[in-house]
């Protein structure tokens, strides 16, 4: 009988932006809401909670602690939260201010911080455009460049009044080529012999030369294999092995990073030898994860997930390092273990990131977007909030302005309903990081109003009700009583936004409008 109040609170969960306290950790996901508007006489009190270690995710209007209110006449006077006072942060006022409650962009915007982006002023532009999560990625940089990261971004929120999070990602343990030597990138040409050598060398690494992180590689792999370079952006063909070192030809021109993922394929399907048993945390991600509770971060997503175990286990070590952290993991969906156990991985985390740049080198490119869709709708059912990463803009790594097949791209996991957005080289290494963000806040500003003008928020799937009568009925009184309280809730925001910001006079207009909406429905 939950799972239909369960289902439907996800599904639109979405639209109901959360009311921020400035400098209160910010959620992902928009589903945890608790908020009162105080009225003469009345004491309204809307909690959405999707707290999985709580009752089922559900939302209750009270008045005066009883029963949904119905259409009596209210003035408005004060609003406060429950336990503290509640504000949004000062980017959601001003969009508030400028466009009205309905045009608030409810898609969160994540942002890879690199290079292009650590200064303070950099990051105060990204968190100016919108950036709701700074992520930072432990498989690049030192541990004091990322703490350097994460004071300015607590700086950024505490003096300047954003609500910027942090999140974490691990490195994991797959194959990956080393940092070759020092250089930022190698570019290698159509037909050119490159050696990937298992040995360990002093920098500057002989010419053509890469190593590689796997001690197994060299016995794993075999001549005729097909060697991908982060997932296909440069490929090889392997055509001799020498003890410790894999010659192979480039077939696939390009330009290689350091630290690229490494993929073998053979007769079409990936190769996964042993290094299928390497450990989904590292002994490096341990470190990482220590340092990351250490700095409070707001989200550890972790790579390569292949079971629910390790999340598990994940979270009572966090739980067992600091006794009252909140500390949200995340299940990074990469590879193809994570598509066989999707539903206990996700059931298991606090969310999900579809990591397309190494789904993609896993499993076929034509298999990734169903591979997404999928993944998003488990999220949307499960109720977890679920981010959708990588390439999204990858051409605003060097021009200023997208493709058009980009901005489908975009509009795309908004349009499945997706939590939030992620930049990586974009925002990382690029040259135009302000203006990927601009584009992606526009196109999902632009979609979300296209969802509301076509009324289509009331079009997600419900999973399959019980077979007998009864069961039905149940659902189907729960379904009723869901849609009825989060349309409700929704409105009550929107009051609720109105009194905050300044503009009550419409609070009488409004809320009489929208009780008899909702007694309406
Ligand atoms: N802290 C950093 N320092 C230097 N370069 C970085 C940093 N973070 C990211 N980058 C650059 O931006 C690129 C894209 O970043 P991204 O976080 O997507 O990494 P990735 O190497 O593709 O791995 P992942 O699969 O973990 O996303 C990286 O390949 C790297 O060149
Ligand atoms: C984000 C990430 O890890 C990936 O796309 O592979
Ligand atoms: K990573
Ligand atoms: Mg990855």
């Amino acid at each position: 009988m939950s799972q239909s109040l369960h289902m439907f609170t996800s599904s639109r969960s979405r639209y109901l932006p959360l009311p921020k306290h400035p400098y209160s950790k910010p959620s992902l996901f928009n589903s945890d809401c608790r908020f009162s508007i105080i009225v003469p006489r009345h004491s309204i009190s809307i909690r959405a909670s999707s707290d999985p270690n709580s009752s089922p995710p559900h939302v209750l209007v009270t008045d005066n602690g009883k029963g949904v209110p119905g259409t009596s006449e209210f003035t408005p006077a004060a609003v406060s939260g429950t336990d503290s006072s509640l504000e949004v942060d000062t980017v959601t006022e001003a969009e508030l201010k400028e466009n009205g409650f309905r045009s608030t962009r409810r898609t969160k915007l994540v942002c890879t911080i690199g290079p292009s982006t650590c200064g303070f002023e950099q990051l105060e532009s990204l968190a100016v455009g919108g950036m709701n999560v700074a992520r930072i990625n432990m498989c690049h940089g030192t541990r004091d460049w990322h703490k350097q990261v994460i004071q300015r971004v607590r700086r950024l929120n505490e003096e300047k009044g954003y609500a910027v999070a942090i999140m974490m990602d691990t490195e994991g343990s797959e194959i990956h080529m080393g940092d070759l030597g020092g250089a930022s990138s190698a570019k290698a040409e159509d037909g050119e012999i490159w050696t990937f050598s298992v040995r360990a060398f002093d920098a500057p690494l002989p010419e053509h030369t890469i190593s590689v992180n796997y001690d197994g590689f060299a016995e794993d792999v075999r001549v005729g294999d097909e060697l991908l370079v982060d997932g296909g952006m440069v490929r090889f063909e392997v055509i001799e092995k020498i003890g410790p070192d894999v010659k192979c030809r480039c077939t696939d021109p390009g330009l290689m990073l350091p630290r690229a993922n490494l993929t073998f394929w053979r007769g079409g399907s990936l190769v996964r030898e042993r290094n299928a048993m390497l450990p989904t945390i590292s002994s490096k991600d341990w470190l990482d994860i220590d340092f990351g509770i250490a700095e409070g971060v707001d989200f550890i997503a972790i790579s390569f997930v292949k079971s629910a175990e390790v999340i598990n286990h994940l979270k009572s070590y966090i739980a067992a390092r600091s006794r009252d952290s909140d500390i949200a993991v995340i299940a990074k969906i990469e590879s193809i273990d994570s598509l066989t156990n999707l539903e206990e991985i996700i059931r298991a985390s606090d969310g999900a990131m579809v990591a397309r740049g190494d789904l993609g080198a896993q499993i076929p490119l034509e298999q990734v977007p169903s591979a997404q869709q999928k993944i998003v709708q488990v999220c949307r059912q499960l109720n977890r909030p679920v981010i959708v990463a990588s390439q999204l803009l990858e051409s605003m790594i060097e021009y200023p302005t997208p493709t058009r097949a980009e901005v489908a791209d975009v509009s795309e996991a908004v349009r499945q309903r997706a939590d939030a957005l992620m930049l990586s080289g974009e925002s990382a290494m690029g040259q135009f990081p302000e203006k990927a963000l601009t584009v992606l806040r526009s196109v999902s500003l632009r979609i979300e109003k296209w969802w509301r003008e076509e009324k289509r928020r009331e079009s997600m799937e419900l999973p399959e009700v019980g077979s007998s009568f009864q069961d039905c009925i149940s659902e189907e009184i729960c379904t009723s009583a869901a849609k009825m309280g989060l349309l409700m809730l929704c409105d009550f925001r929107c009051l609720y936004t109105h009194v905050l910001i300044g503009n009550s006079k419409d609070f009488d207009q409004q809320f009489k409008e929208s009780t008899s909406k909702c007694s309406n429905q």
